[in-house]
């Protein structure tokens, strides 16, 4: 699992960090670790520059210049204010031969020491500059810590910041690392340990790996399971108009963990759905979970209200979204995209993309739910504990359908067993790795998505999946 802690659980970290073994100690490490990643990592034959900022941030960037300097390699620094550089590093920095450039145009190399977590968010004066500069030219570019300029606690770019290819971070990551248009800012994340870790409480944002498989532990059959105790999946969804969507989302069921499907819904759609799949069983009866609302038609709030009386959990998706009531429980799990969330939200779709987990938050304290909002870095927000982010899957993975095959799945991991937030987690996890799956590189349909589910499910189990995303 991956986490992220936010500023002030770093700061809470580094002041006890420190208290053992001293705050130069801590930053030596953190240059070390920096200067490692560059020297692996810089394009040879270019020199770098080093955008150095007043604060640490730029103090870590310093000892980084003079240690890649002290192995051979050329290295100028640019500092933001001449008069407000980390002492002791811009002395190591001159001292191993490190230049200095009053700006850094004409360098195709760029290592951002401008800003790290001390950083409100939006750059001004000659490092908005800086920023406007490098995306007009984008040198490449490591940040140190996070990419100058963004929101680091929530994700956010309100401002001219910098846009990383790779990121060197600290200790732990940060939510602006995994969360939001900033996460993309900050290209592949490197997490470099500088001992925070006995100090760090609980994240406020992880993200599921290929070695998480233990979340999926709870639904594995044993020896001596049968089909009921497997748990029994049922879903409400399609309509004489989309009937598409009930045989993506039974897809989507049969390819997890359940032994069991049911459809409940229009005659004409039920027949279809079995004679496509023969497995499930086109009536109403006891069940572990439902899957409530994608293609569905006028009746798609009464199919709602029918779930939801079960007192089993429920997936709630596209139609039935339009149908909530006040209330909702912990284990049923919304699954709008952004413009389902905004309307949810009665805000503009601009507004949810541009700050997508406080406005899953904010849905998920509305209701009292397990929200899941899909996207590029599907986010879900349960109303206790830490936020997950998902890393997996692929961009060709935005195809018709994707979303009903994911709440199928989404319902059979419930319904065999698992907590609504690793049901979330683990189901968007696996939704984009069986995309890469399907058609690595490629355009993929969402039929081939479910297609792929059960054997990526079984590799992740046997600790052996890997390419589960292509960025
Ligand atoms: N505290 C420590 O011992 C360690 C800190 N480390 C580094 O230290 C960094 C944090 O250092 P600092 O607390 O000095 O913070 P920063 O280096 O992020 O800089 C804060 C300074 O920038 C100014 N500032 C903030 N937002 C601005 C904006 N939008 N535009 C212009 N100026 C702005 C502030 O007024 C302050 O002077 C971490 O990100 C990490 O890189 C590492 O060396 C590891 C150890
Ligand atoms: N750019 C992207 N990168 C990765 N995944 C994406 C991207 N765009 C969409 N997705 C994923 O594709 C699926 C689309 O779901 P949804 O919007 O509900 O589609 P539909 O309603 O057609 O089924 C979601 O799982 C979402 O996370």
């Amino acid at each position: 699992m991956l986490h992220a802690h936010d500023v002030a659980a770093v700061r809470a970290a580094e002041e006890l960090a420190a208290r053992d073994v001293g705050w130069d100690a801590l930053m030596q490490q953190a240059a070390d670790a920096l200067a490692e990643v560059l020297l692996a990592e810089l394009p040879s034959g270019r020199t770098p520059v080093f955008l150095v900022g007043p604060g640490n941030n730029g103090g870590d960037a310093l000892f980084a210049a003079a240690r890649v300097r002290e192995r051979g390699f050329p290295a100028n620094v640019c500092l933001l204010d001449p008069e407000h550089a980390h002492e002791a590093g811009l002395a190591a920095a001159r001292a191993a031969g490190v230049g200095e450039v009053d700006e850094p145009h004409g360098h195709t190399v760029v290592v951002d020491g401008i800003l790290g977590i001390g950083a409100r968010a939006g750059l001004s004066g000659r490092a908005a500059g800086w920023a406007a500069w490098q995306a007009e030219t984008r040198p490449y570019t490591v940040a140190v810590d996070v990419p100058s300029g963004i929101g680091v606690d929530d994700g956010t770019t309100p401002g001219p910041h910098l846009v990383a290819d790779r990121t060197v971070t600290f200790g732990t990551s940060k939510p602006g690392l995994l969360v939001g248009p900033a996460a993309d800012a900050a290209g592949t994340v490197t997490l470099a340990p500088i001992g925070l870790g006995p100090y760090l409480g609980e994240p406020v944002v992880e993200a599921l790996t290929t070695a998480d498989a233990g979340v999926l532990a709870p639904a594995v059959p044993h020896g001596d399971a049968h089909k009921y105790t497997r748990g029994v999946v049922g879903v409400r969804a399609g309509s004489t108009q989309f009937p598409g969507a009930a045989h993506l989302v039974v897809a989507g069921a049969q390819s997890g963990p359940a032994g069991y499907v049911r459809f409940v819904g229009d005659d004409a759609v039920a027949q279809q759905v079995v004679l496509r799949a023969p497995e499930v069983v086109p009536a109403a009866g006891r069940v572990q979970a439902w899957v409530v609302g994608p293609g569905g038609g006028d009746d798609a709030g009464t199919h709602l209200s029918a779930a939801l009386a079960d007192d089993v959990p429920v997936v709630v998706d596209a139609t039935a979204l339009q149908h909530l009531p006040d209330h909702l429980r912990a284990d049923v799990v919304l699954t709008p995209h952004a413009g389902e969330l905004a309307t949810l939200l009665d805000v503009d779709r601009a507004e949810v993309e541009s700050d997508p987990w406080t406005h899953a938050r904010t849905a998920s304290g509305r209701w009292g739910a397990t929200v899941l909002l899909k996207g590029r870095r599907t986010i879900v927000v349960a109303p206790t504990g830490p936020t997950r982010v998902n890393l997996s899957g692929t961009a060709w993975l935005g195809t018709a359908g994707s979303g009903d095959v994911l709440s199928g799945l989404l319902g059979s991991l419930l319904a065999s067993g698992l907590p609504p937030r690793d049901a979330a987690s683990v189901g968007a996890f696996l939704h984009g790795a069986a995309a890469v799956r399907a058609n690595p590189g490629g355009p993929v349909t969402a039929t081939a998505v479910a297609a792929a589910i059960p054997a990526v499910l079984a590799d992740f189990l046997a600790g052996r999946l890997t390419g589960e995303r292509d960025w």
